[in-house]
């Protein structure tokens, strides 16, 4: 254990400075002057009033709950006598009366002048809303995620032998291998005390009852620990937009196979990870420890830069939670779904996690789409995460963009969150939408449904500052690989970039262009750019939102000759000219097709993130999704697989040069900066066009 941080260190810094939780980061605010120890004692009908209006703000800025510390305040030792203490705690407590809050009492400990203690206020919600966090569940295969969330969901322990994740998978090859090979959703509701409410039915969990009575509720979204099925988690990493990434290792295998590649790309796209070591029952104590040791190295290490703490008691618990969102602090469980043993510490962990995505209704609504359904008697559903804004019943969002790279206004004609009837939806939240007038083949993930006000437009191209984690040989104008950018996933190439050629650990500013549709992106998304073992990571800094003519031109003809294009998004698109690269056949759209027919024959095979050297991509787009995501659907109906996918699902075969080399988290392993010297000095040929 000494190998992880030791709590006390960070225990309470505020305490320490006179300082509350009021202010997480320590940055004093004007409420400062009246968060004096004794501000709740005995205050003026104005205090009450100015303190009513702080926690109200602080309510509404949280999206529903916020921690106060009893005790402390500005300049004063920490600590209140009894009297002082009780009096505290009754205007505390007549505050959340007042604004209809539950008040519960997370941790109370001695301090220099008496007591201190913290606790959790959470709004009282309504039967048809709730709080939400998304937590994306990675780690190798067989680490236990299907399992602990089954046990967490289900309230029933395993057996050691797969009884408890038989709940969760939604496949038959799952049932019979053992291995979740989709995005799958569940979900963990808490009351406003913090109580648990799901309650199983013969092992049916009933999610909209779930929904009602809960305050919070944990959407886990499980993703597949084997490494043939990386695109999927690398797209539910992206796509799912999650809060926060829970990185599950078994204590006896270790930090092994898919676990560093899984903790890479939650630090590439700046999700905030914390650690649950499971099988604890069956580890020996020297295992164990060598386990923590090497997971304390890589988190420590300078391409990691975290900081591990051992989580071990329930005050362990609140100081994690509440300082969790600082991003460089990783909670460290040790569980066993066997026994149970610390599982009621990361229950309250969970329960006590608030979202990162702050909302603010007055936004123009932005909607990102991750999959779509076709659900009998309702029509076209689309699922997805709402980025900002807020949409209600019947409001009109703008679809696209379309293969010309077009919008089209479309009526929402039903709302669902977690398969639950609802009239509204706000930013942060999933939700799913019943859509008029449209065919479910003419919606392809990585669409938007936003606000006429944004006045979306759709690009072919884009700049991105990019950082290359790892490249067998050497990265070039003309290569391809494929883009993840919110649930975006499309091939593109490089036309140009700042640097000649890009190996390990080199930086440069680069412009792609999709092949096969424009796409709506926005600055500053996180990207990450694959193919095989290569990997770079970044930001995108630049959009050209304009669609060739030629390209589009083309594209049409051929869409039209094919029949899928909707006859409402028809159209020349108004844009003429083109970038410069427009004319080179390499980045016209007609050659991803070519290799699309050439996929076809390929097999299913997802290379991955830390893939087989010398394969294909033979990406499935729409279809290794289809399908295979029913628990995410919120219209809890029979689903259908469409008779036609969308265009937008097939990418290109890609054959990857190279000889193997190390993985490029071998820095965090390491503790080194990646080193470009590893590197073959031979160049990699970029893809020809076909
Ligand atoms: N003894 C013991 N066995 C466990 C524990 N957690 C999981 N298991 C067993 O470990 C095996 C693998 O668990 P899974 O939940 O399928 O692992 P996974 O990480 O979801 O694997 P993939 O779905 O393939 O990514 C099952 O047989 C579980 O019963 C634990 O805490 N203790």
């Amino acid at each position: 254990m000494a190998a992880l941080m030791d709590i006390q260190k960070l225990k309470s810094p505020d305490v320490e400075n006179g300082g509350s939780l009021f202010d997480p980061d320590c940055e004093h605010s004007d409420m400062a002057s009246l968060t004096s120890k004794l501000a709740l004692v005995s205050p003026s009908n104005e205090e009450f009033e100015m303190l009513l209006e702080e926690i109200r703000t602080r309510i509404m800025e949280t999206q529903g709950e916020t921690i106060y510390e009893l005790g402390v305040g500005e300049g004063d030792p920490p600590g209140l006598k009894d009297d002082d203490y009780k009096a505290s705690e009754a205007t505390l407590q007549s505050i959340a009366q007042t604004l209809d809050l539950e008040c519960v009492m997370l941790r109370e400990r001695p301090a220099q002048e008496g007591k201190v203690a913290e606790f959790l206020l959470r709004r009282r919600l309504t039967s048809d809303d709730f709080m939400e966090i998304r937590v994306a569940v990675v780690g190798n295969v067989d680490a236990g995620k299907s399992t602990l969330l089954g046990v967490l969901t289900h309230g029933e322990l395993d057996n050691g032998r797969g009884m408890a994740r038989q709940k969760l998978f939604r496949h038959k090859h799952e049932m019979e291998s053992g291995r979740t090979s989709s995005v799958g959703n569940d979900i963990l509701g808490f009351d406003a005390a913090g109580g648990v409410v799901n309650k199983p039915d013969h092992g049916h969990l009933d999610w909209i009852k779930i929904c009602e009575e809960a305050a919070k509720v944990i959407t886990f979204i499980d993703l597949a620990g084997h490494e043939r099925y990386l695109k999927t988690t690398v797209f539910g990493m992206t796509g799912h937009a999650p809060d926060f990434a829970m990185l599950m290792i078994g204590a006896n295998a270790g930090v092994i196979g898919m676990t560093k590649e899984h903790l890479g790309l939650a630090l590439a796209l700046n999700v905030p990870v914390f650690v649950v070591i499971t099988k604890i029952d069956m580890c020996p104590p020297n295992v164990l420890q060598e386990t923590l040791k090497l997971l304390n190295k890589i988190l420590k290490s300078p391409g990691c830069r975290k900081i591990p703490v051992l989580v071990q008691s329930m005050d362990d618990v609140v100081v994690t939670a509440t300082n969790f969102t600082s991003e460089r602090m990783c909670p460290v469980f040790q569980v066993s779904n066997v026994t149970g043993s610390n599982l009621d510490l990361l229950k309250m962990f969970l329960n006590l996690l608030s979202t990162r995505h702050k909302c603010d209704s007055s936004e123009p609504a932005e909607f990102q789409i991750d999959d779509t359904f076709s659900v009998p008697g309702v029509g076209t559903v689309v699922s997805g995460t709402l980025l900002q804004g807020y949409i209600k019943l019947n409001d009109t969002l703008l679809l696209g963009p379309d293969n010309l790279g077009q919008f089209q206004p479309l009526p929402i004609k039903s709302i669902h969150r977690k398969r639950m009837p609802v009239r509204e939806v706000r930013g942060g939240q999933t939700a799913s939408f019943a859509l008029k007038k449209i065919k479910r083949a003419s919606i392809r993930k990585g669409m938007v449904l936003v606000s006429p006000r944004l006045e979306p437009q759709a690009c072919w191209e884009f700049e991105g500052e990019i950082l290359v984690l790892h490249h067998p040989t050497t990265i070039s104008v003309k290569y391809q690989a494929m883009v993840h950018v919110g649930s975006v996933r499309q091939t593109a190439t490089i036309l140009t970039m700042t640097e000649e050629h890009l190996r390990t650990g080199d930086k440069a500013t680069v412009r792609f262009r999709f092949i096969k549709n424009p796409e709506y992106l926005k600055p500053d998304m996180r990207m990450v750019f694959r193919e095989g073992r290569t990997k770079a990571v970044g930001n995108i800094t630049r959009l050209f939102p304009h669609v060739s003519a030629v390209a589009q031109n083309t594209r049409h003809q051929r869409s039209a000759k094919k029949g899928y294009i909707d006859g409402a998004s028809g159209g020349s698109g108004g844009h003429s000219g083109g970038g410069k690269h427009s004319a080179n056949p390499q980045n016209e759209p007609q050659k991803a097709s070519k290799r699309n027919r050439r996929a076809k024959k390929m097999p299913d095979y997802d290379d991955g993130w830390e893939g087989k050297e010398n394969n294909f991509v033979a990406e499935k787009g729409g279809s290794s999704l289809e399908g295979k995501t029913g628990n995410s659907c919120e219209y809890h109906n029979q689903l259908q697989r469409p008779q036609q996918l969308s265009s937008g699902g097939k990418e290109s075969p890609r054959l990857t040069a190279g000889a193997a080399s190390a993985s490029s988290l071998s820095s965090i392993q390491s503790g080194q900066p990646p080193s470009s010297s590893s590197n073959s000095a031979s160049s990699t040929s970029p893809v020809p066009a076909t």
